[in-house]
């Protein structure tokens, strides 16, 4: 691709995510024309933070754009439980509500395992509720997690069958490391779950073929601790200092994964960028999800849009 050093194909998620908002977009418009439901996605932002309000406007924009209705309710960062639990409720009630995400992190006056669990699972589109992360480890159908769902499909999407193959988590979060683990070990990937009190994560690295990197520290799996011809899955966006030290001081950031990349492109077979990696996959996945719930509130069998 662009870079003439890197060995590894680049794996296109900006491009994926747009396919799947695609068939999202002609699967909604299905389910509308055949049985009168526009997936209806409720977005939750409580206080001002600059990043949150970015992502939230564009999810707000793609649902649009995906002919899908999204309300975004904004909320003073004074809110009190009380008064969020009350906005939970009445979306649990509106029929024409079928996805509920209710941005994190919140204020620290709110109790967020509480409102999460609050949501209608049926409408929990974050798949975050207690008894989706339930329904995930023991098999059933129900709303899965946005980032390793998209993640997932991007591995399926290059490898096919993803049986036998040894699969390396680094990061143990209920949002992230959690939910893939289960989703590979459903694949039946061999799954290892490190995180950071592992020992000698480098070598635990080394052995993975397929490396998902889910930390939140920027840059910190080098190219060294990745097996020749790895699939690497980079979660992690970073808001770092500018490389340029002029635009550092003045306050300029730019966007890097919990890979080095470069460096790490050199021995990997396949590895997503940061940004239009694994991101716009989260934003098609919330789609894709709140059709889902669309279709099951209406008793319809949803579409299949992996591919
Ligand atoms: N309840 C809840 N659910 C979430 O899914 C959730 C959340 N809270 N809180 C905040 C994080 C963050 N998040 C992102 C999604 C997409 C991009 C994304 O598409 N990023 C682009 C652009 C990155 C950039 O340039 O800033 C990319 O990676 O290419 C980023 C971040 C969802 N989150």
């Amino acid at each position: 691709m662009a870079d003439t050093d890197a060995r590894a194909t680049i794996i296109d998620g900006k491009a994926f995510a747009a396919g799947l908002v695609d068939r999202v977009t002609a699967a909604s418009a299905r389910l509308e024309a055949a049985h009168g439901v526009k997936p209806g996605l409720a977005v939750v932002i409580v206080g001002e933070d600059p990043a949150s309000q970015i992502y939230v406007r564009n999810k707000g924009e793609t649902t649009a754009r995906a002919g899908m209705r999204s309300d975004t309710h904004r909320l003073p960062d004074t809110t009190s439980q009380a008064e969020l639990m009350a906005l939970i409720a009445t979306l649990n009630a509106d029929a024409g509500i079928h996805g509920i995400l209710v941005q994190l992190p919140l204020p620290a006056q709110i109790d967020s395992s509480a409102v999460l669990d609050a949501i209608d699972p049926d409408k929990d589109v974050d798949g975050f509720h207690v008894v989706n992360a339930g329904r995930l480890a023991v098999g059933l159908p129900g709303l899965v997690p946005c980032t390793p769902l998209g993640s997932t499909m991007l591995l399926k999407d290059r490898l096919g069958d993803l049986s036998g193959l040894n699969a390396v988590i680094v990061g143990r979060s209920n949002i992230v490391g959690k939910p893939m683990a289960q989703l590979l070990l459903a694949e039946n990937c061999t799954v290892t779950v490190a995180h950071s009190r592992s020992r000698d994560l480098p070598a635990i690295c080394r052995a993975a073929d397929i490396l998902v990197a889910a930390v939140g520290r920027p840059e910190m799996i080098k190219g060294d601790w990745i097996k020749p011809g790895a699939t690497v899955i980079d979660v992690g966006i970073n808001r770092v200092p500018s490389a340029d030290p002029v635009k550092a001081a003045e306050g300029k950031t730019r966007v890097v994964g919990d890979v080095a990349f470069k460096e790490a492109a050199e021995i990997a077979g396949a590895i997503t960028p940061v940004p239009g990696g694994v991101g716009p996959m989260t934003i098609a996945c919330l789609l894709a999800n709140t059709y889902t719930a669309a279709c099951r509130a209406a008793g319809v069998e949803p579409e299949r849009l992996d591919a």
